[in-house]
């Protein structure tokens, strides 16, 4: 097999470091300068002109050198801020550049001054280097720059590389126009758009390829890298307007992330799924047994929200789809609603504000009451359900609940262990049972005649949960003196036209499911549940997957990961450890968790080793999913 020798060449600014140079060294010169903030824009706008083609490279250093009025003094502490600010990817994977060392040359439109000290630490040598250099005046003023170097021209990058003369394919990675012409001019062979800092429409449209990293660059390359697989390929979808804060930790790690203000219908999202690694949802997406069928690169779902019954749970844990979701985070939110709530409808509150829309007054006291010294009967004593009775009873109210878990009472609550007695004895009956499909009409006919008369009834659980029909014919009836619903049996997908046969009844506070939608809870969700999914994608724990089985890894220091999830089936981790055997593997630690379906174990090694290996744990029988994590 023939291999053609490959020639690197690395623009600097922007690309080997976030930064342009010489708006750094324009921070440092100007530091004094009252009209330093009018002087750096004006630079970074001529810079911009230049890099863009739109004014000649010469012109644009010209302008930019005499407004810098900096001197040799500067370039030193130029140099030590740009070390700090050399490009993430760049940084990690310094491997490369010593492997490849051969490989590799820098071609800057920038100053050699700079630019040596900083590659030098990635193994490039100075005459690797071919840049521009500073000319100065007696003081040790910069004055100008060498005219003759090519590469204060206009197209000097072209100049440079025809007369370097390479053997072999030559591939441009930059960020600017300088760049793009190499390919263009036909003097190099592939040009990659470098986006990790800076990115530019008319350099992406002129690229063979967008790199927004290092990463994708060798792995497009098939070159050894220090991450197993460019995070800008792993693919996340939000839906259902999930907090902006999620979009910003998943893509400022890396990954690449689209949003999506409502849910998908079954089909939408089967379409859509294709390409999914990641898929984030609310309550409204419905992830069945056709949308996880149709996901192949489905990884992790994630609900940002408490509910999962929205999600097949069995469906994705045997496609070795891990689901998250944020148990506690809205938690306080929907107690602080179901308070409010229970004190607006003991006061009639909506009636009377109802009545003050419509022109009338009516002041009265009858039908309201203080919540003091009430009963009320909280069902399904659960996170919700036990934050609730603290705060009912902090405002006095005497506390009961009825939960099929033997929990323990919280204060001075009181567990009751029949449903009818509690609803029997209770003057607000508040529902917050999790949203299992056996919990279908809970509340029906039979349990609402078994209420007190005038009793309220609260539910911020799931619609299915109460029986509409019976609900509204007890309000009509006066059987009940007032309802608080924030979730119905159908909810649509998106904002718009809703009806309910609840509308319009009085002393019935509707709301649209918005018992979790605080800014502090989204907020704290968007937080939690992108930990979660990069704590498995990053390194595989799943600790707190609700459908998996659980565990929390240590930190893979200098090693390589397989992370194997299988069916859990007789004699399969033998076969597993019997490959890893054979291979003679370096192996520093194993770790399996495992439920009745399936199994996870995770194997760290020593890097070096034969890669077959990777082949032949993937075709084990019963493998459902097999990575590789460095
Ligand atoms: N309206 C909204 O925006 C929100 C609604 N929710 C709903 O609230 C529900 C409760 O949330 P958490 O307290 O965090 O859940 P949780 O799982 O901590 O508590 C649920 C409790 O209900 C009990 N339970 C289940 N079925 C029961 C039954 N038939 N009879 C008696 N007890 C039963 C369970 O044993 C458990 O103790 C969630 O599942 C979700 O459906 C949650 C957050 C926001
Ligand atoms: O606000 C949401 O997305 C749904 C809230 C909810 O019902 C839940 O967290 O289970």
């Amino acid at each position: 097999m023939i291999t053609t020798k490959r020639n690197y060449i690395f623009d600097f600014d922007s690309t080997l470091t976030r930064v342009e140079a010489l708006d750094v060294l324009a921070e440092i010169t100007l530091q004094n300068n009252p009209n330093k903030e009018k002087i750096i824009q004006e630079i970074i706008d001529i810079t911009n002109l230049g890099i863009d083609g739109e004014i000649s490279f010469t012109e644009s250093l010209e302008k930019r050198i005499k407004l810098l009025n900096a001197n040799q003094s500067d370039l030193a502490n130029l140099v030590s801020a740009l070390k700090k600010q050399v490009s993430a990817s760049i940084e990690r994977n310094k491997e490369f550049f010593k492997d490849f060392a051969d490989d590799i040359y820098v071609i800057s439109c920038g100053f050699k001054e700079f630019i040596d000290p900083i590659v030098a630490a990635y193994n490039i040598p100075s005459d690797r280097v071919f840049a521009n250099t500073f000319e100065f005046a007696n003081d040790g003023k910069i004055i100008g720059f060498d005219a003759n170097n090519p590469l204060s021209q206009h197209n000097g990058k072209i100049k440079c590389l025809k007369d370097m003369d390479l053997e072999g394919e030559i591939q441009v990675i930059g960020d600017g126009y300088s760049d793009y012409v190499t390919r263009k001019s036909g003097v190099a062979h592939k040009f990659f758009a470098y986006t990790e800092n800076i990115s530019r429409v008319k350099t992406t449209e002129n690229a063979d390829h967008i790199a927004p990293n290092l990463d994708e660059f060798l792995y497009v390359n098939k070159l050894p890298r220090n991450i197993s697989y460019p995070k800008n390929r792993i693919k996340i979808l939000l839906l259902e307007n999930v907090h902006p804060d999620a979009f910003t930790k998943l893509s400022t790690d890396g990954f690449s992330v689209e949003t999506v203000s409502r849910s998908l219908s079954e089909d939408e999202l089967i379409e859509k799924i294709k390409d999914v690694h990641v898929l984030g949802i609310r309550s409204k997406t419905n992830v069945t047994q056709k949308v996880v069928d149709a996901a192949d690169k489905l990884m992790v779902v994630s609900a940002f929200c408490i509910g999962t019954k929205q999600i097949d749970l069995e469906a994705c844990k045997e496609k070795g789809i891990v689901v998250f979701n944020a148990p506690y985070s809205n938690t306080r939110s929907v107690v602080e609603l179901a308070i409010g709530e229970i004190i607006m409808l003991m006061r009639s509150v909506f009636q009377r504000s109802t009545e003050i829309h419509n022109g009338q007054w009516n002041k009265t006291a009858d039908g309201s009451r203080e919540v003091r010294g009430k009963k009320l009967g909280i069902v399904g004593y659960g996170n919700i359900g036990k934050q609730l009775s603290i705060l009912a009873e902090g405002l006095g109210m005497d506390v009961y609940y009825y939960d099929v878990e033997d929990t323990l009472a919280l204060g001075n609550a009181t567990k009751v262990s029949k449903l009818e007695d509690l609803l029997a004895i209770s003057d607000v009956v508040t529902l917050h049972i999790d949203d299992n499909a056996a919990n279908k009409n809970f509340i029906g006919e039979t349990e609402i005649s078994q209420m007190k008369d005038g009793a309220y009834l609260v539910n911020l659980s799931r619609g299915f949960v109460v029986d509409i029909k019976a609900l509204a014919a007890a309000l009509k009836s006066g059987k009940l003196a007032g309802a608080a619903v924030d979730v119905y049996p159908e909810e649509p997908a998106k904002n718009g036209e809703f009806l309910t046969e609840l509308k319009g009844l009085p002393n019935v506070i509707l709301t649209p499911h918005v018992g979790g939608s605080t800014e502090e809870a989204q907020r704290d969700i968007a937080d939690f549940v992108p930990s979660k999914i990069m704590a498995y994608i990053n390194s595989g724990n799943t600790v707190d997957a609700v459908n998996f089985p659980n565990i929390r890894l240590p930190r893979q220091i200098k090693s390589h990961r397989f992370l194997h999830i299988h069916k859990n089936v007789p004699g399969i981790m033998a076969k597993i450890n019997k490959i890893l055997a054979k291979y003679d593997l370096n192996i520093s630690g194993q770790y399996l968790s495992t439920d009745p379906k399936v199994g996870y174990v995770i194997t760290d090694l020593d890097k070096e080793y034969n890669k077959e290996v990777i082949d032949k744990l993937r075709k084990v029988e019963g493998t459902i999913k097999f990575r590789v994590l460095y």
